[in-house]
């Protein structure tokens, strides 16, 4: 985990979230933006879910939130959670080029 600070108050509690959700979007985005390269490089729709990809970043997350005494079980739900918005936007792009 990075260094984390003992907050006075829940304002300066929010500061910290607020701050940090501005990198996760700013991370989300970049995220997304080769998500959608992915779509380009893939001939159908069970290559766009590619399951057994999704299971190893799953076991991939559980394990670097291990490492940096974060909750495996929150980094997996906002993972699936994640991972399957993409898949559906990445989807809309497979759609797209495939007419
Ligand atoms: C980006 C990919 O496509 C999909 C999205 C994934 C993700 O967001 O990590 C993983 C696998 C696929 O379901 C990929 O196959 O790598």
């Amino acid at each position: 985990m990075r260094d984390v600070q003992q907050c006075r108050d829940l304002s300066e509690v929010r500061q910290h979230i607020d701050r940090i959700d501005r990198e996760i979007v700013a991370t989300l985005a970049e995220r997304g933006y080769y998500v959608h390269q992915a779509a380009g490089f893939k001939r159908n729709e069970q290559e766009v879910k590619a399951p057994q990809r999704v299971k190893q970043v799953i076991e991939r997350v559980r394990t670097m939130a291990e490492e940096q005494q974060g909750d495996p079980g929150v980094v997996e739900q906002v993972y699936r959670a994640m991972i399957a918005a993409f898949i559906e936007a990445e989807m809309h792009t497979h759609r797209n080029n495939h007419g």
